[in-house]
């Protein structure tokens, strides 16, 4: 170790970063202390940083009982040793020769991981070999994106766990003590993952004026999105409606930073802006801190405000300028010191504990005032501490807005419980008797002693766990061959617990690779993405034309998917009347799609609640005509016998060969996974529906034939009533416009403003009837002026008061100022 000699002749270490950084200034040429240690402009902004710490006062806990503080966090599902991470600075090789190695052997050693820079001095292979915890990456976006997109392809393939993407710097800030020096970086030092063209590196200054990207907007989450599959942190949001922002474009986490006072000067100081900020994330991302971080205290007194953890910067770098890799832990081992003292003398036990501290000059929080003068016994106990947990550490499905979508809905019809409800796609209730449910399992009792089970046989099958593929499986084939014109022998089929289970299953069965994307119809029916979310199963929506789907349009999806790298491995598509749009596909189109997966090597997911409760004859079904096995059909009694039952099925009759030649059929494979999802559907439920196909000799259509003409003359009235209130001449004035399906639950109307969510709450204040918007239904942009009207519920007399209320609503929002102006997205 490199230490100054005291006066006594011994050289000691330094005891503070400050001391780190004055003798790191004696180490290095004045240019290289300037380059690193300065700021823009007149450097307001980088002493703001330090002098709000500065101010930060803790309140000393006495007699807290917290003893060994634990400062160990866990960020984006990885633990860290504490709060603190290595923040990412270009070319660590200017203070030693060993550079980011040296940083990230250190930082491994310390428990704590390291943000690696695009400027990087050392390649990521030979950082990963060194490094033992994580390592994210700093992504600059270039104007040439094909460069940033290899950088980041690189890292992935050495390991790097996320990416930080820095936002705060459309061009380098104006540095002068760089400008007075005309600082310009020695030949050996390179950024080691970019290419060594003919890209001139040697003036960052200029360098960054050339190549970085000045015109990114928030679309570039979505580009990063669509190149990595890695978390997403903003790096550089020093405002509360940015970080919503930030969070409305889906990242995964937030850096407040202004660059350590590199970029704007007269920005204000970290720490100051970081309560705003915090309050408006509310635990959705992960939410970072750098900036004048000097002090182990430094990063309670940030954690106080709100932040998970804190990046520190340039100390790091005078650890390096003073001793290499050693250097470096004596930095990070000395915060760690500093930071478990305050913990201990604050009585923070834990870090979620630092949220109870004092901020900058502030006062204690209430939680921590003394209990006053109550007399010991009289005091009630202590509450236990209830275990909190954050949303970010949860998986990233939970905060997916397709798993949020309905909420608003439910709490919209909650307040307005006498409105006319046009969202939910519910079948009909008055073809429910209370009764029915026992005959049907009184049925299915009488059809197993009829087979010849006897009473102990029965008994189990009714109260034990069951086989997990389904013990109703003969009864469904039978009548899918009466039905629906599907020859799946028993084998082939799994009883789910709903389609839902089946969409499940299947998406976590056939998506093995990450490069494997699904195809979905757009808009969609959220299960389908939802599930996808779930297991993060990447998904491209194929859009709907106005006149239904495009053939031609999946097979330039399969096509761009290849072009990307990856594979596109199944077509999600409800073929009639689907959900939400109402449209079905013509046999034509049904011909040319599964000629299409043949040419492909495409498997589809036929999704078709409705065939059997619409009215008229209708189209074959996919799976029906589907000779090469390419088509999973997915199965619901839902609509057709009654919801609560929960129970669907999959008809999985492709062939699943194993290294040793041995061939199963896919439903084995799906049964596999239920046994680990639902391990069987329930027997009961099973029985009702079975009893319910048994009456009907399987033939569902037959028993349907009533619900079919109601939902039929449902459509019919709704239809009719739009047409009544807005006349041909009328609706083309207004730029109004519905579609007419030919059977289901749904239609989709057309409208000339945005149907929002706080259209949708004015329709229900003002006019009292409900819809859903379209744009829940879109997996990207879309659908921001369409709405979804379902007739399944309401009887003829609800539909046209609904309707009544409907127009009045459209008229009503047609004329408000302003109301029709252009969207951002697309429309439907
Ligand atoms: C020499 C130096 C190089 C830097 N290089 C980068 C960089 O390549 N990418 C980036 O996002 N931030 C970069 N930063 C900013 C840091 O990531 C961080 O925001 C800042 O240094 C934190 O402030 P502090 O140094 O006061 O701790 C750099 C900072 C310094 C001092």
């Amino acid at each position: 170790m490199t230490g100054r000699t005291t006066p006594s002749g011994a050289s000691r270490p330094p005891l503070s970063l400050d001391e780190y950084a004055e003798r790191a200034r004696t180490r290095l040429t004045p240019a290289v202390w300037d380059f690193i240690e300065g700021g823009a402009g007149e450097e307001r902004t980088l002493a703001a940083n330090r002098a709000a710490f500065d101010r930060t006062r803790l309140s000393p806990r006495v007699l807290t009982g917290a003893g060994e503080c634990d400062p160990s966090t866990t960020i984006l599902g990885r633990r860290w040793a504490a709060p603190v991470a290595v923040a990412p600075m270009a070319y660590h090789t200017l203070m030693h020769s060993d550079g980011e190695t040296a940083t990230a052997r250190a930082a491994g050693a310390a428990g704590l991981p390291l943000v690696v820079s695009t400027f990087a001095g050392r390649t990521f292979a030979e950082i990963a070999a060194a490094a033992t915890s994580p390592l994210w990456l700093q992504v600059y976006c270039f104007r040439d994106r094909a460069t940033t997109r290899r950088l980041i392809e690189h890292a992935e393939a050495a390991g790097i766990e996320a990416l930080v993407l820095t936002v705060d710097t459309p061009r380098l800030g104006r540095r002068l003590r760089d400008l007075r020096n005309d600082f310009r970086l020695p030949p050996h030092i390179t950024p080691a993952n970019l290419p060594a063209d003919d890209a001139d590196y040697s003036s960052p200054s200029e360098h960054g004026r050339t190549g970085l990207d000045p015109a990114l907007d928030w679309s570039v989450i979505d580009w990063l999105r669509s190149v990595s599959r890695l978390p997403v942190l903003v790096k550089g949001v020093m405002t509360a409606e940015d970080a919503r922002r930030a969070i409305a474009a889906g990242v995964d986490g937030i850096v407040v930073s202004n660059h350590g006072g590199r970029q704007l000067d007269g920005a204000p100081a970290t720490l100051d802006v970081l309560a705003p900020i915090a309050a408006a994330v509310d635990g959705r991302c992960a939410l970072i801190l750098d900036g004048g971080v000097r002090r182990g205290r430094d990063v309670l007194g940030a954690l106080a405000l709100g932040a998970d953890a804190v990046l520190l910067g340039r100390p790091v770098l005078h650890g390096l300028a003073v001793a290499g890799g050693v250097g470096v832990a004596g930095v990070l081992d000395l915060v760690l010191d500093e930071l478990s003292e305050a913990m201990t003398l604050t009585g923070t036990a834990t870090v979620a504990d630092a949220s109870l501290l004092t901020g900058p000059e502030g006062t204690s929080p209430a939680r921590h005032r003394p209990s006053g003068g109550t007399p010991r016994h009289d005091r009630p106990r202590p509450p236990e501490p209830t275990a909190e947990l954050h949303k970010r550490d949860l998986h990233r499905s939970v905060s997916d807005p397709v798993l949020d979508t309905m909420n608003f809905l439910n709490e919209i019809t909650g307040r307005f419980p006498d409105v006319v409800s046009f969202a939910p796609g519910r079948p009909y209730e008055e073809f429910f008797d209370k009764d029915e449910i026992l005959d049907h399992i009184r049925r299915y009792l009488d059809h197993l002693a009829a087979g010849g089970a006897s009473d102990e046989a029965i008994r189990t099958a009714l109260y034990q766990y069951g086989p997990t593929a389904g013990q109703i499986r003969g009864l469904i084939s039978d009548s899918l061959r009466a039905d629906e014109g599907i020859d799946a022998p028993p084998g082939a089929i799994v009883v789910t617990v709903g389609a839902q289970e089946g969409m499940l299953l299947a998406l976590r069965a056939l998506f093995a690779d990450p490069g494997d994307v699904l195809l979905v119809a757009s808009p969609c029916y959220v299960g389908i993405t939802g599930a996808a979310s779930l297991l993060g199963v990447p998904v491209h929506p194929v859009e709907e034309r106005a006149d239904g789907l495009d053939v031609a349009d999946v097979e330039a999806a399969v096509l761009a998917e290849r072009a990307r790298g990856r594979r596109p491995r199944a077509f999600y598509v409800v073929p009639d009347h689907s959900n939400p749009s109402g449209n079905t596909m013509s046999r034509r189109a049904r011909e040319e799609l599964l000629e299409l997966a043949a040419r492909h090597d495409l498997l589809i997911l036929e999704d078709s609640p409705y065939r059997l409760v619409s009215p008229g004859v209708q189209l074959p079904t996919l799976k029906s005509m589907d000779h090469a096995r390419r088509v999973i059909h997915l199965g619901s009694y839902s609509k057709s016998v009654f919801p609560s039952a929960r129970v669907g099925f999959v008809v999985a009759d492709q062939p699943v060969r194993d290294p040793s030649g041995a061939e199963s059929l896919l439903a084995d494979e799906l049964a596999k996974i239920k046994s680990m999802v639902t391990v069987n559907t329930p027997a009961l439920s099973q029985a009702a529906v079975a009893g319910a196909l048994l009456a009907c000799g399987g033939r569902l259509t037959e028993r349907n034939a009533v619900p079919a003409k109601h939902y039929g003359e449902a459509l019919r009235v709704t239809l009719e009533q739009l047409d009544r209130h807005f006349p041909e001449d009328v609706r083309d004035r207004l730029g109004i416009g519905w579609n007419r399906p030919s059977g289901g639950f749904f239609l989709t109307v057309r409208v000339p403003f945005p149907a929002d969510n706080a259209a949708l709450l004015r329709s229900a204040e003002d006019h009292g009837v409900i819809w859903t918007p379209m744009a829940y239904f879109y997996p990207g942009p879309g659908g921001e002026r369409s709405i979804r009207l379902s007739f399944s519920y309401l009887s003829p007399a609800e539909i046209e008061d609904g309707i009544a209320r409907l127009a009045a609503f459209l008229q009503a929002e047609i004329e408000r100022p302003g109301a029709t102006g252009p969207t951002s997205g697309r429309d439907t």
